[in-house]
């Protein structure tokens, strides 16, 4: 089992701006989810996670070794799947992976070889292994992203909004690829897609302005909103009436109408109970008005 410790970790950039107050996760193996809004600091905390950047104050460590001293340690351990590759360079598939095989330090012919067909097939893209990536879709570039941070078996792979531009079809396919490769090692999944992590994590944490403001599992999240949702079909005039007197978590158009959903411990006048999804737990978090 491998375990990432963060412990009390701030980070201050050398502009003044302060990114991330005192954050505390302890991740274990599987798909964790760190889910937040653009500019909470899921890549300041990544960043500092992988050693890119020291923490201002606080403590990592990774199987129990100081990461923030010796960030090497996590890094030989490490891989990346961004959300985008940018440009790829006129080569096939195979010829990259072994090209990047080597830069992870994979120097035997045979063992690269053997790993990284291993690689293709997991990620079912043996029949194109002589096609050049630029050429590939968006899924079979993803897909090629997982093998490529797969190379050299890493202990910990980070994920950055993976199925960001993905048809459903190949989304799901992706994600089935994930949650098979968490269950051996840590996947630590930053994005804004509430369906992605309640997809793919058992455990997850909310990152808002540089804190976490909850941790759980996704069905911890759901059950602590029962019988405290509500839902009215609504014009914006009403919603001017509505706004000053609810804790109003997100407003919707639903088949052009808009719909307000509200938090509240017993259903406001003229309200309707809806069953709660992790949605509604982001948006409670996130833009809980009271
Ligand atoms: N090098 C830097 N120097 C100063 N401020 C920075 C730096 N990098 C990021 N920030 C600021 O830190 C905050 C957090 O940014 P960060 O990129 O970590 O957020 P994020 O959650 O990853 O957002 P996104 O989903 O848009 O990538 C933002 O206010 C950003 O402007």
């Amino acid at each position: 089992m491998n375990t990432l410790n963060i412990n009390n970790v701030s980070l201050v950039y050398n502009n003044g701006h302060q990114a991330l107050y005192a954050i505390k996760l302890n991740i274990t193996n599987g798909v964790f989810g760190l889910l937040g809004p653009n500019g909470a600091g899921k890549s300041s905390l990544m960043k500092t996670i992988v050693g890119l950047q020291k923490p201002t104050e606080g403590h990592i460590s990774f199987n129990d070794t100081d990461i923030v001293k010796n960030p090497l340690e996590i890094q030989k351990q490490l891989g990346f799947l961004p959300q985008y590759f940018g440009v790829y360079p006129k080569v096939s598939a195979y010829n990259l992976l072994q090209h990047l095989a080597k830069l992870k330090g994979i120097h035997h012919k045979k063992e690269s070889h053997d790993q990284i067909i291993n690689l293709l097939d997991k990620v079912n893209l043996v029949d194109a292994k002589n096609k050049e990536v630029h050429t590939f879709s968006g899924g079979m570039k993803q897909r090629f992203g997982v093998a490529q941070a797969l190379l050299g078996d890493p202990k910990i792979v980070i994920v950055d909004e993976p199925t960001a531009g993905l048809d459903p079809e190949e989304r799901n396919r992706f994600n089935a690829l994930l949650s098979e490769i968490g269950e051996d090692i840590i996947i630590l999944l930053s994005t804004h897609l509430v369906e992605d992590v309640r997809n793919l994590c058992s455990d997850m944490a909310i990152i808002k302005q540089g804190a976490i403001v909850a941790k759980g599992s996704p069905n911890e999240f759901i059950q602590a909103l029962q019988g405290k949702i509500w839902q009215k079909a609504t014009t914006k005039n009403e919603l001017l009436h509505l706004e000053p007197n609810h804790n109003i978590i997100s407003k919707q158009f639903i088949e052009k109408v808009m719909h307000v959903t509200v938090y509240a411990d017993a259903c406001p006048t003229g309200f309707k109970a809806v069953t709660p999804n992790l949605e509604h737990a982001y948006f409670t978090y996130l833009n809980s008005t009271t």
